[in-house]
């Protein structure tokens, strides 16, 4: 948007002046007329407060002027200066949040959202004490140190069923449990108990004569395991650690992770010096395994793909092929039944290599990867004990069960609203909870949390209590600090150092507005790897109320501990995806709730498709919602003022995007990416999620925009928005979605450009989406 092109509009909206006023039947007429006056008082103070706006915009806007913008509209004086009619910017509509919304189809059940009986926890530790680490053959030294130094009193359920049969045999395994019922440790348990045992007295000799009787790291390595993500490999590694560090322990086990993000010579000097169980992303073992020659896995006995849904998402079905493949050519293990019946081995260690398959979820690619990585494998789950592999086709309905103890609900929200029904969402989880909160709020693409990022980082309260932009309230100390509004110089602050940000880290900033020590966190695929690290540690340990935005780079696997809350502001891309994504809460027995927001019309009918498919789902009164957000003490709730007060809140940020170009650009990128991100749910989801139902105008507004869909610039696009219309622009959404229409959105792997991982991406998704993949496309994109 040029300078002189902010905007002076006259339009009010097409109802401001001319809505009618709903006739009232029954009771006194003394009520009927107080009522009717109520709705013209509400009607009028809402036409003038938005054509007051739009007066104010005519005012070229630098900081100065954003002050007097609010005095104007505080004190209700008149502009000082006229608009000029070549000010007028046809296509910019300040529409009202209020009016011309869809209508919600299905039936409204009342405010039941936050409350409700929890059921009994499923992924809790038994309590009925059914098992104990030692019963399921766990040295003592083990156990010990899991209750007195880890405080785990027992086994889950799905550790009761699969650590037995996992240290007694050497057979494969598909393990298969909800979110945070402790999978991890359901195969570390047995792995690090199995090398454990090697360093018990008395020494043995193996069967070509090598002396076993002190290990060291260089005993070789015994297991790999493999995971989706950098950050799940670091985490894997941790718990890996915290088991190996136990008293008496196994102190010799060295374990080590390779998962890029890091000199790959650095990985290199760590797996010179001996590794004995590896953790590692698929793209960088597979590097390792062809380029480095000190990597001897000839006597790797175990391999566990952990987040086996992830892996397969993720393209990495043929770079496992290969890495199992050269496992199998190097091995000096037995490669079948009877070779090992007559090999000696090592005590304690499996005969033969076993591979283990994890998964919360049991879909139609995890079974593939089950066919490729296993053979003859236990199908282990929690609930009903386990059984052979191959017996019986698993039903997908089976393994897509949420926790049971994890509250769900639901809110049907217009696209005009979604941005201030955020909002109340978070305040009114702030004001609620006693205790610090953690709260997670998912977006379907990078651009979208920078920009909300940005909003909620942005509006800091002023001495009147008033929420400004941030650059608005610094403009009334001093005007010489002010960004110069629509300078190519200024920058977004998420590229700046921001002052606030704890440990200089710019994806993490105090949101004052929401708690007076509240952190709000930011993490995607887009942000550099140590960012990313440091964000997540301070997420998971800060006692602080916290909010993490984040795309689904935080969906799998992640377990940041004691995270109350789960907002899927974007809905997911797929079921599997709502699954991880609410899993991020209610875990290993806690308490937990997840909130979703739908549009009104064919998102409604995921309620019924998914939400009551992994549990039950309660849909929250969208009026209830704002109430409870905006309508703090002083605000007369049977006017419904509260209306007002998030009417306030969206001009301000409307304001702030408007007065600062990169701001601009940013929601403009956030708009353009969330809609071609929207292009992308799964195909058997696409009734639902159907951009061709997008209003692309109400959406716009949504983000802070009041430019027509037609006249979005997407920056960097070089393309507009939405086609000539203002609003649903049904059918265009290839204009929409310039660069990026059917791309697949998640690049979280942890590959770097050039490395199998990510070729092996590149080629999923040309083949999935039958598209040309350009080189740099995954940043083009953004999405991820
Ligand atoms: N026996 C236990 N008792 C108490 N807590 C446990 C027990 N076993 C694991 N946990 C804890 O449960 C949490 C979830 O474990 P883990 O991350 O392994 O879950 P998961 O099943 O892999 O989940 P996801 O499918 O989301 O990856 C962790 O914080 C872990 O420490």
């Amino acid at each position: 948007m040029a300078d002189d092109g902010m905007v002076v509009n006259f339009d009010i909206g097409p109802d401001a002046f001319t809505a009618t006023i709903p006739k009232f039947k029954g009771g006194r007429w003394k009520d009927r007329l107080k009522a009717k006056r109520a709705v013209e008082h509400r009607a009028r103070k809402r036409a003038i407060e938005t054509a007051e706006f739009n007066i104010a915009q005519t005012i070229p806007i630098t900081a100065s002027e954003t002050t007097t913008t609010l005095k104007l509209k505080r004190g209700g004086g008149k502009p000082k200066q006229k608009p000029t009619p070549q000010a007028v910017k046809t296509g910019e509509f300040v529409s009202s949040l209020w009016t011309g919304n869809p209508e919600v189809k299905s039936a409204a059940t009342g405010d039941k959202g936050e409350g409700g009986e929890a059921n009994e926890p499923s992924n809790a530790p038994l309590a009925d004490g059914s098992a104990t680490f030692t019963t399921l053959g766990l040295s003592p030294i083990l156990a010990n140190h899991l209750t007195t130094k880890l405080g785990l009193e027992a086994p889950t359920a799905i550790q009761r069923s699969a650590i037995p049969d996992l240290i007694s045999t050497d057979s494969d395994a598909f393990i298969q449990a909800e979110t945070g019922s402790g999978k991890t440790l359901t195969y570390l348990l047995p792995i690090v108990n199995r090398i454990m045992s090697l360093s018990a007295p008395p020494p043995s000799t193996s069967q070509d004569g090598e002396s076993v009787a002190k290990r060291t790291r260089h005993s070789g390595l015994y297991a790999i395991i493999l995971a989706p993500t950098r950050e799940l490999c670091r985490q894997i590694s941790t718990v890996l650690s915290t088991l190996i560090h136990c008293k008496n322990g196994p102190h010799w086990i060295v374990p080590g992770a390779v998962s890029g993000g890091e000199k790959k010579k650095s990985e290199k000097a760590r797996l010179r010096k001996g590794i004995n169980i590896l953790v590692a992303t698929p793209g960088r073992l597979l590097d390792h395994l062809q380029n480095t020659e000190s990597l001897d896995v000839s006597r790797a006995r175990w391999v566990v793909l952990d987040e086996g849904d992830r892996l397969m998402e993720l393209g990495f079905e043929e770079t496992i092929g290969s890495i199992l493949g050269i496992l199998e050519k190097k091995s000096k293990l037995p490669k079948n039944v009877e070779e090992a019946a007559g090999w000696k081995g090592e005590a304690g260690l499996p005969r033969r290599r076993v591979s283990m398959l994890c998964s919360a979820t049991m879909k139609a690619n995890v079974q593939r990867l089950g066919d490729i990585s296993l053979k003859e494998a236990l199908y282990i789950k929690a609930e009903k004990g386990h059984e052979e592999a191959g017996g019986g086709s698993k039903s997908e309905e089976e393994g897509f069960q949420a926790p049971a103890q994890l509250k769900q609900s639901y809110v049907v929200i217009p696209a005009k609203l979604r941005l201030v029904g955020l909002n109340a969402l978070l305040k009114r989880a702030f004001i609620r909870q006693a205790a610090s909160p953690k709260i997670i709020v998912f977006f379907s693409c990078s651009d979208s949390v920078d920009f909300h990022f940005q909003v909620f980082s942005h509006l800091l309260e002023d001495d009147s209590g008033t929420k400004l932009p941030k650059h608005a309230k610094s403009s009334q100390s001093s005007e010489k600090d002010s960004p110069k509004p629509h300078s190519k110089e200024t920058k977004p602050d998420a590229e700046k150092p921001a002052k606030q940000a704890p440990q200089n880290n710019p994806a993490i900033i105090k949101a004052p507005h929401l708690h007076p020590t509240a952190l709000l966190h930011k993490l995607h695929g887009s942000l550099p790897q140590p960012i990313r690290t440091s964000t997540l540690h301070s997420f998971a340990h800060t006692t602080s109320p916290s909010l993490l935005f984040c795309t689904d780079v935080a969906a799998r696997g992640l377990d940041l501990p004691n995270v109350d809350q789960i907002i899927q502001f974007d809905p997911p891309f797929s079921r599997d995806d709502h699954l991880h994504r609410i899993g991020r809460t209610a875990r290993a027995g806690r308490a937990g709730r997840a909130m979703m927001f739908l549009l009104p019309g064919p998102e409604e009918g995921y309620v019924d498709a998914v939400l009551k498919k992994c549990g039950s789902a309660i849909r929250a009164n969208v009026d209830e919602v704002f109430k409870k957000g905006f309508g703090e003490e002083g605000v007369n709730q049977k006017k419904r003022e509260w209306e007002d007060k998030a009417t306030e809140w969206q001009l301000e940020v409307e304001r702030w995007v408007l007065a600062d170009k990169s701001v601009m650009d940013l929601a403009k990128k956030a708009w353009g990416s969330h809609i071609r991100a929207y292009t992308t749910h799964v195909a058997g989801e696409k009734g639902m999620f159907n951009h061709k139902a997008l209003h692309y105008g109400h959406l716009a507004k949504s983000f802070g925009i009041r430019d027509a869909p037609g006249d979005i610039r997407v920056p960097g696009s070089g393309r507009s928005g939405g086609g000539k219309g203002r609003g649903n622009t049904a059918g265009s959404a290839a204009t929409a979605a310039p660069a990026g229409v059917g791309a697949k959105r998640s690049l979280d792997s942890e590959d770097q450009p050039g490395d199998p991982g990510l070729e092996a991406v590149r080629k999923m998704r040309k083949v999935a989406f039958g598209m040309q993949m350009k080189k740099g496309m995954a940043s083009e994109f953004n999405i991820g």
